[in-house]
This record gives C-alpha cells, sequence and structure tokens, in this order.
C-alpha cells in the first residue's frame, strides 16, 4: 500500500507549501518524520527514496528548531564504544533478526573486550570496517579477524591500505537486511569513506566530520580543499535530521546531527579561504602512535597483534 501512504506525504506537504510560512511548526515536522518514517520501513523505488532525501529541505526550521530524529528500527541494534586512550569511537551495528552484525573503526586494545560483547549478544560479526587509515591508534580489525572467525576487514581501495575488501563510493556493506553505503569523502586522507544509512537517519564521517570540528590536513595527503568540498556537497546536504557519529571526540560529546554541523561547526561554516586558513594554523602535535599505525594500518592490522589469545 504505498501509493496512499506517499499521496498522504504529499498532500501534508502540498498544503505546507500552500501556508507560505516560513516555518514549518514542529507538530507537521513530527507528522512528515512519523510518514517519513514508515515509507523508509518499506522497499522503496529510487522516486520515492528521493522524498527521504527531501524531506527536511523543504522548509526553514528556525535556527534553534532541532529537527525530529528518525528513530531506529525494532530490528537495528546500535551502540557506540570508547577507546579512552585514543578518544576514539568505535560502533557496533547488526540485524536483530539475522544477528549478523559490522564494526566500524575499532581499536586493537579493545578487541578483546568488542569480540566478547558481539559473543555476548549472540552476533556474528561479518566485517570490520575503517573509515579510512587511522594515524593515532591501530585497527582493531586484524585481531577481531583472529577472535572472531569469518570476519573481513574492509576499507577504501583508495586508502591504499590491504583489506579483505576494498570497496569504492556507492559500494554497500550489509548486514542482515540493513547496509552501510558509501560516499567517498577524502581530505583528512585520501581514502576517507563516510558510511550512512538513510533509513535509520545516521551518518558515520570518521576524521572527515568531528562535533563542532573536522579532521586536520597537514599529513596523510591531507588536502582542507578537498575536505571542505566534500563535507558540504555529501554530508552537509543530507537531510538535517541525520545524526552524525565521528570517529573522535576529545571534549565528551558523543553524536551530532547534519543541520546542528551546518549551523554551528566553528570551521566548515566560514567560506573556503577562512577554513584553510584555520586548517592551515592549527599547529596540532602529531599524534602521538603515528610511527606504529600507519604501517601497521597499511597492513590493515594484520601486524604486531598481541600474542595472547
Ligand atoms: N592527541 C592525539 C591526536 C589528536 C589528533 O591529531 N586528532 C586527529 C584525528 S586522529 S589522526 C585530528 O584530526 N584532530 C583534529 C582536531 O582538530 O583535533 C594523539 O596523540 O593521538
Amino acid at each position: 500500500m504505498r501509493v496512499p501512504k506517499l499521496s498522504l506525504f504529499s498532500t501534508l506537504r502540498q498544503s505546507l507549501l500552500a501556508q507560505q510560512s516560513k516555518y514549518i511548526s514542529i507538530q507537521s515536522l513530527r507528522a512528515l518524520s512519523t510518514i517519513h518514517h514508515k515509507i523508509a520501513n518499506q522497499n522503496l523505488c529510487p522516486q520515492q527514496s528521493f522524498l527521504k532525501q527531501t524531506q527536511f529541505r523543504l522548509h526553514h526550521c528556525p535556527a534553534n528548531m532541532l529537527p525530529p530524529r528518525i528513530p531506529f528500527s525494532e530490528d537495528f541494534f546500535f551502540r557506540q564504544l570508547f577507546d579512552s586512550e585514543s578518544s576514539t569511537y568505535t560502533y557496533l551495528l547488526a540485524d536483530l533478526t539475522t544477528h549478523e552484525a559490522i564494526i566500524i573503526d575499532p581499536v586493537l586494545e579493545q578487541a578483546k573486550r568488542d569480540a566478547q560483547l558481539i559473543k555476548d549478544l549472540g552476533f556474528t560479526l561479518k566485517y570490520a570496517v575503517n573509515t579510512h587509515m587511522h594515524a593515532d591508534h591501530i585497527t582493531g580489525s586484524g585481531w577481531l579477524k583472529q577472535l572472531l572467525p569469518g570476519c573481513k576487514s574492509v576499507i577504501s581501495e583508495a586508502s591504499g591500505a590491504k583489506a579483505d575488501i576494498k570497496i569504492h563510493e556507492g559500494d554497500k556493506v550489509e548486514f542482515g537486511r540493513h547496509a552501510i553505503e558509501s560516499l567517498a569523502t577524502p581530505g583528512h586522507t585520501n581514502g576517507c569513506m563516510t558510511y550512512v544509512i538513510p533509513e535509520q537517519g545516521c551518518v558515520f564521517t570518521g576524521d572527515t566530520l568531528l562535533i563542532r570540528g573536522c579532521g586536520r590536513t597537514d599529513f596523510q595527503e591531507g588536502n582542507s580543499k578537498s575536505l571542505y568540498e566534500n563535507v558540504h556537497s555529501k554530508i552537509f546536504s543530507l537531510p538535517e535530521n541525520y545524526r552524525i557519529y565521528p570517529a573522535h571526540d576529545y571534549k565528551g560529546q558523543l553524536e551530532s546531527s547534519v543541520f546542528e554541523e551546518k549551523r554551528y561547526n566553528p570551521r566548515l561554516t566560514k567560506s573556503l579561504e577562512e577554513f584553510t586558513k584555520i586548517m592551515d594554523n592549527l599547529n596540532l602535535p602529531y599524534p602521538k602512535k603515528i610511527d606504529k599505525s600507519l604501517p601497521a594500518n597499511k597492513e590493515c592490522g594484520v601486524y604486531d597483534i598481541p600474542k595472547e589469545e
């Protein structure tokens, strides 16, 4: 019964446009969100999927009015994990029907913790996915492959790193009926990928876009102009209610949204010229573990793995 739901969506959209009001009310946004979520739970044709992308671009929001979040599906598992030494976020995602799971940006020192959690929850880890070749820590992909046989490592081809599967923009990494979709967002490094799950309204930005910040561009073929352009064209053009999940935070923040970062990111709200100046003057020390991390991550972590279990 797709047509009636879409008609309802169009009718609501038309009536909102007819009001020609500058702002959309929170009730209308909630109604749109509910309809959107119902649509999102079906298999969509491309035209219908386009509605999802445009939903929150139709109307202006007052600066402080957050668009309603898309609730996670009942069969979607999400867990954010943290490594306090490198301030890295790792994400465990799973299909609660098939129990297939993936992990994004695992950290070597936390591989045993993550493997135990996956076992406790009865998941099968299909893929250990990296957003890019990290400079500040060694990926846990290699050790997870040993602890959980059957798991395959995934990274972008452009990263230049070894992995079981090398992906390109547009590729999907599936777990059960869910999948992350890849957007190439080079800038922090050549091979940076951002992963999107449209149905759940979430975006895993790696180091490309951090909460009120972004990845540095002073090594690993970093390029401020390409980071700026990729964030604007590929991340800021996503629906504003999508949640942003970065690979790091140094201030204890957990998540953000496209809406927030488009308005409040102190670097990316500037012009390209100002942004480039900011990035050229960050004067950050090199990550402490860079000399160990880069060679290990080039092998996707299958290198210098701790010997005990
Ligand atoms: N102090 C940490 C490294 C901190 C750092 O450089 N973070 C990177 C991401 S990891 S390569 C970054 O891009 N930071 C941007 C910023 O504005 O902080 C260490 O020694 O490991």
